[in-house]
């Protein structure tokens, strides 16, 4: 597969609603569209980082910086790739900055299944032809609006409700809505690092309201803790920002570190990494589920290919497309097949087609490489 030149979008996207973590509040995705160009045709990719490095050290300055200097050089300088595997390898001499190599690597993924003529679900392995999906609540100013977000996303069908929780918006908030909405509907909490072994009296309390799971609970850089932790605890412990590859995965679940695995297909580096990752966790008997980074429709559909793998058994935070934007990047935007349910696409590639008149609407800027001009 010979790859001619790449084109680097820049795009400013205004969330419908302001998005808020215990590590600060969003209310626009600042992206990068990565086109992977090849033999007439145009693979996608998506750099999920956010614009301020609050949940990993990446931004989307940096992502930018290291596809312009380092990845996007390498790429156009091979004779060619057979298969997206082979960037693992290639890439392999640059530390970390896994976004980046992810946002490159999913365009190459896309552009590969277009010319093989399969979709990337199929790459991949998935088996899936529809996934459950959840949706993840932000700290909201009281329970009132928490509530009625839950309702509204219930009423929706969403088969999941993971709600954001800081130190003093946690317990009350769990309560209220196990109150409001009984212990049937399917519940976790994502702490986003912001509790330490201090906290594990508070921790504590929130076993009895039965949550699926407590993600990322302690430090973004720890699995010691979280096995003391997990140790006093029932509700599982999920990892999501301790997890960067298949060598953290395989150190976590040895030392108990977790019971479930959040895979983020940037957070780890790329598709052939998350796909180790889910393989490592089945074979580990440690269920997964794929995490979200308020991705464009790009990203979503990369994320909705991936979980159709067959252990994703737990319903991921792929939301659809209108519950973060006015109007989505791609056409037909990612919508419920049935409520809560997505459909795996089975065009080519990523599946769905690139919706030129938003890109134009929200790109702030374009760069383009070529072989030619690449002198890494
Ligand atoms: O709807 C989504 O895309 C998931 C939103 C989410 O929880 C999140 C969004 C941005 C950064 C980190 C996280 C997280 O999972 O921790
Ligand atoms: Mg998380």
């Amino acid at each position: 597969m010979e790859i001619e030149n790449i084109d680097l979008h820049r795009l400013k996207m205004p969330l419908k609603t302001p998005f808020e973590t215990s590590f600060g509040r969003l209310t626009y995705k600042d992206f990068l569209v990565v086109c992977v160009n090849g033999e007439g045709q145009t693979g996608y990719g998506e750099s999920v980082s956010l614009p301020f490095p609050i949940y990993n050290e990446e931004t989307t300055d940096t992502v930018k910086y290291m596809l312009k200097e380092f990845f996007i050089p390498k790429l156009l300088k091979l004779d060619g790739i057979d298969h997206p595997e082979q960037l693992q390898s290639i890439f392999k001499p640059i530390r970390r900055n896994q976004m980046a190599k992810a946002a490159i690597e999913g365009a190459v993924w896309d552009l590969y299944c277009k010319k093989k003529g399969i979709s990337l679900s199929e790459a991949l392995g998935g088996t899936k032809k529809e996934i459950d999906v959840g949706v993840s609540i932000g700290i909201e100013p009281g329970i009132p609006e928490v509530l009625e977000k839950v309702e509204t996303f219930i009423n929706q069908g969403y088969k999941k409700i993971k709600l954001k929780i800081k130190p003093g918006f946690d317990l009350e908030p769990i309560a209220a809505i196990r109150d409001r909405f009984g212990s049937d509907i399917p519940l976790m909490a994502d702490a986003n690092s912001a509790y330490t072994l201090e906290d594990i009296h508070l921790l504590r309390q929130l076993d009895p309201f039965h949550l699926m799971m407590i993600e990322q609970p302690l430090a973004h850089d720890d699995i010691i803790d979280h096995v003391k932790l997990q140790s006093e605890l029932s509700t599982p412990i999920c990892l999501d920002e301790s997890i960067h590859s298949y060598e953290d995965a395989r150190k976590a679940i040895e030392i108990g570190a977790c019971k479930i695995i959040n895979i983020k297909i940037g957070r780890v580096g790329g598709l052939a990494e998350a796909v180790k990752i889910h393989d490592l966790c089945k074979s580990n008997g440690i269920p997964v589920w794929c995490g979200g980074m308020l991705e464009a429709g790009i990203g979503r559909a990369h994320n909705i290919a991936l979980s159709s793998l067959d252990n994703f058994l737990i319903p991921g935070d792929t939301s659809a497309s209108n519950r973060y934007w006015e109007t989505d990047i791609v056409t037909p935007e990612v919508d419920f097949l049935r409520p809560g349910t997505l459909a795996v696409p089975d065009g080519y590639g990523i599946g769905y087609e690139i919706n030129e008149k938003v890109m134009e609407k929200y790109r702030l800027e374009t760069e383009s490489f070529s072989k030619e001009k690449s002198i890494y």
